[in-house]
């Protein structure tokens, strides 16, 4: 197939030492995937910002240099109509190790599976690292918002989420069906007719890379706590062995000590000698605890759904998913995304928050290590959040807030870096 990928005449690839580390230029290649539905609204200004945030950092000593790459409806346009992820936008992720994506839409019930999805599993980015806290100013249904500040690493390759399932009525489903009622012995499938059965994988090596980077999370940025929420009292196997070889893992890789006997048990982060308590909590005692009881709870580990749920609920309780950033992250390559989707209704209009999309950038940016770029984007967000400089979604919810656009709000962060 004939590249449509345009290099850039300048830049250079990020590469990655032999002990793990990124070798950032001060020149990189950025692919990105502008996105489905209002990617082509906030893609613009997160690059704008992003560019900013640089050049006030470093003047021309560094700079972004951005690559185009496709996946979506644009890449049907740009490759031909079945062509929606283009084996050279996984190469181009692959190959230039650090990369950004605007939302990527998904259709309900029938036709293709997520490219979310796909982009995920195909370059094994097993976590889902979504940070979320609050900027002072934003409007909240918590009376203190500020409470909720927790670091979700989401388990990005498993579960029901990966798509392993039949529709109903077809003679793959059938066969799942026979298979566990006449050679397995299930009694408790109640309609075996017209019956869409799908298959939850979780492995102990799933599970505990994920926790593992949790813990060392907790570790790297001096938390207090890393929480395993699971629903493991009804799915045992699964969503019980997840919170099993996590505590396993946190014992035997970090030294952990029961606590009264356990399950809870506690580890002594090596850098600050403080205490880190791993717990588990049960996904929808989880859910009530969040609103009633935020402070209780800082980083969280959990499987692929939960994590789904918990990031579009954690988001409300700051502000909702106008600024929620995530990161999907593998060994040696990281896409970083926004916790939203491509809402269809808002597409075009110049209308939606970007921030979710420009902080999944200051992520990027802090990944990179070009940390006084990343602070001037979190200056950036702050002092259009406190100006009342704001867009349709903080606007309706605030007195006396100026409503921006999309692009506008992009504007105003760049001048209040
Ligand atoms: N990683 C990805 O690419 C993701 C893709 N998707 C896909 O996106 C499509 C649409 O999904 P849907 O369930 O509607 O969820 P969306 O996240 O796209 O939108 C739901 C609602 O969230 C609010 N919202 C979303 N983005 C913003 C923003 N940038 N600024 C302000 N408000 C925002 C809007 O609320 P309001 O109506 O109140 O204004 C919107 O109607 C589906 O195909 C889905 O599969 C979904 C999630 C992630
Ligand atoms: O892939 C999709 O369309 C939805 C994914 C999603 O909601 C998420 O990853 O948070
Ligand atoms: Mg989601």
């Amino acid at each position: 197939m004939e590249s449509k990928i345009e290099r850039p005449t300048e830049g250079e690839v990020i590469t990655v030492a032999a002990d793990g580390a990124l070798q950032v230029p001060d020149h990189p290649i950025i692919p990105f995937i502008e996105g489905d539905g209002i990617g082509v609204d906030v893609t613009p200004p997160m690059r704008k910002v992003l560019d900013a945030a640089v050049e006030k950092a470093y003047g021309h000593r560094r700079k972004l240099h951005w690559m185009e790459i496709y996946c979506g409806e644009k890449a049907t346009q740009t490759y031909g109509a079945d062509t929606w992820l283009p084996e050279e936008t996984l190469a181009a992720i692959r190959d230039f190790r650090v990369a950004i994506k605007g939302p990527l839409t998904t259709p309900v019930g029938g036709g293709i599976r997520s490219l979310n999805v796909a982009l995920r599993q195909q370059l094994d980015l097993y976590i889902c690292l979504r940070p979320v806290r609050y900027y002072q100013g934003t409007p909240s249904p918590l009376k203190q918002p500020e409470l909720t500040d927790m670091v979700i690493f989401r388990e990005n390759s498993e579960d029901i989420y990966a798509g392993v399932e039949w529709q109903a009525g077809t003679a793959e489903a059938d066969k799942v069906i026979r298979f566990l009622t006449e050679e397995m012995g299930v009694t408790k499938i109640r309609f075996t007719q017209e019956c869409g059965i799908g298959i939850k994988p979780i492995s102990r090596a799933g599970t505990e890379r994920l926790v593992r980077a949790a813990i060392q999370y907790a570790i790297d940025n001096d938390r207090d706590s890393v929480t395993l929420v699971h629903k493991g009292n009804i799915m045992k196997f699964t969503e019980g062995a997840f919170k099993d070889f996590g505590y396993a893992l946190a014992q035997r890789e970090f030294g952990a000590r029961l606590i009264d006997g356990g399950p809870w048990c506690e580890l002594t982060n090596p850098k600050s000698g403080k205490t880190i308590v791993i717990k588990d909590v049960i996904a929808d005692a989880f859910l009530q605890q969040i609103l009633l009881r935020p402070a209780e709870y800082d980083v969280i580990a959990t499987m692929n759904l939960n994590g789904d749920y918990v990031s579009d609920a954690l988001a409300a309780q700051v502000g909702g998913i106008g600024i929620a950033p995530g990161a999907n992250i593998g060994d040696g390559v990281a896409l970083f995304e926004a916790t939203h989707g491509t809402a269809p209704k808002y597409a075009g209009q110049d209308k939606v928050n970007p921030g979710s999309l420009v902080l999944s950038g200051e992520m990027m940016l802090r990944h990179l290590g070009w940390i006084e770029a990343a602070d001037l984007v979190i200056k950036g967000m702050e002092g259009a959040i406190a100006a009342k400089t704001v867009t349709y979604d903080f606007e309706r919810l605030m007195e006396g807030a100026e409503l921006l656009s999309c692009s506008a709000f992009g504007d105003a962060v760049i001048s209040n870096m």
